[in-house]
């Protein structure tokens, strides 16, 4: 008995996108689902209490961050990290893996595990699988990812068909590992760069450790659009129907729709925070860069059809001035709408699939949006 339990409610018929729910310790998830990122146990700018307001089912927070500050011993004596940042709703933690491969030059792979030095003060660290099951559990949450490596894009195939070879080793450690397995489930990530046979190789080894969940990683590293579309399109179709499936590290609007489209259940990504703390907001009508001098004598909502907080009760103009000025109410303004147009995408997206027309409401929102299909 697992965590986490898939149930699949309903497969499009128009697209082969699959309606589902995820019944995890702390509630449980519509999907499919964009999950907003709390790095250091706070998804920036936004309460948890705005956060539910705008419809937030689940939440990652990132393992190397909260490891390095402040430590998972203290998350834990703090009674584990929904305590720790007053947050009742599932809570996914991903191994830590990732950031620590982004250190580059700072870090060292060995079979062991990971050396490397902190962002923080330059001392020197080792993270091996076993390490980021103890941090994870320490933490709390209720899906923990396997410690994996996450190839760079390019990369040649002898270094991906090594590395997800090591990627497999890892997750067997990873399971043998993980203690408290009721209340936590631990997904799988499966590897193989842009190579078809070496995602089917990983495909493959991964699914065969009996996991409640299994991820794919290695995309949305800089490669072009189309080309983790391409991937998504043979990769998710090896993955079992009863198990959720998570595309790691996605979340601009026509990515999510065409992830969705490719038969995934879940996402998340920095992107609707991020790109809200420089001033950029996600709208019906497209990007809205509103610090633009256009926008200077604008009172209307930043989106026409949003009923957001921020839609309902400031102008552009308004916005723009905070922009300009760096006050900090405009992170918090923007990052609410952009979660909240994510969070509403996806309810979009869930009530398409149940009518059987995703993809009519694809060619629908991206003609607005502006993109080209
Ligand atoms: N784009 C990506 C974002 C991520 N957070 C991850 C990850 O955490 N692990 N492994 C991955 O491959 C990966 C890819």
């Amino acid at each position: 008995m697992y965590a986490v339990r898939y149930e699949l409610i309903k497969t499009c018929k128009q697209s082969g996108a699959r309606l589902g729910r995820l019944h995890t310790p702390h509630g449980v998830i519509e999907t499919p689902i964009f999950m907003p990122v709390g790095t250091q146990a706070t998804v920036k700018a936004m309460t948890p209490e705005e956060l539910k307001e705008i419809g937030s089912q689940i939440i990652l927070s990132n393992t190397y961050h909260l490891y390095m500050r402040p430590g998972h011993d203290l998350v834990k004596e703090a009674g584990g990290l929904h305590k720790f940042m007053n947050w009742d709703k599932p809570i996914l933690t991903d191994s830590g893996g990732f950031q620590v491969f982004s250190l580059g030059p700072l870090r060292k792979i060995t079979e062991e595990g990971v050396n490397f030095r902190s962002h923080i003060d330059g001392s020197k660290h080792f993270i091996s699988p076993e390490k980021a099951m103890e941090i994870q559990n320490a933490l709390g949450s209720d899906i923990m990812m396997a410690f994996d490596e996450c190839a760079p894009y390019p990369a040649d195939r002898e270094y991906v068909k090594n590395s997800l070879e090591r990627t497999t080793r890892w997750l067997k450690r990873c399971k043998e590992a993980h203690k408290n397995t009721e209340n936590q489930a631990l997904f799988g990530i499966i590897q193989g760069g842009m190579y078809k046979d070496l995602r089917e190789q990983s495909a493959k080894e991964v699914l065969a450790v009996d996991l409640p969940g299994y991820a794919i990683g290695g995309l949305s590293v800089g490669e072009p659009k189309k080309l983790m579309y391409e991937v998504l399109e043979y990769t998710t179709p090896l993955m079992p129907v009863d198990k959720p499936r998570y595309l790691m590290g996605v979340g601009s609007p026509d990515d999510l729709i065409e992830g969705v489209i490719r038969g995934v259940d879940m996402f998340d990504c920095v992107l609707p925070t991020r790109i809200a703390r420089n001033g950029t907001a996600m709208t019906s009508e497209g990007k809205v860069v509103v610090r633009n001098a256009k926008y200077a004598r604008d009172f209307t909502p930043l989106d026409p059809e949003c009923d957001c907080y921020c839609c309902k009760n400031y102008t552009r103009a308004y916005i723009r001035h905070l922009v300009k000025a760096n006050e900090i109410l405009a992170s918090r303004l923007i990052s609410t709408h952009n979660l909240h147009f994510l969070l509403k995408l996806m309810e979009q997206v869930r009530q398409a699939i149940m009518e059987d027309r995703l993809l009519d409401f694809r060619a629908e929102f991206f003609q607005k949006y502006g993109y080209e299909l």
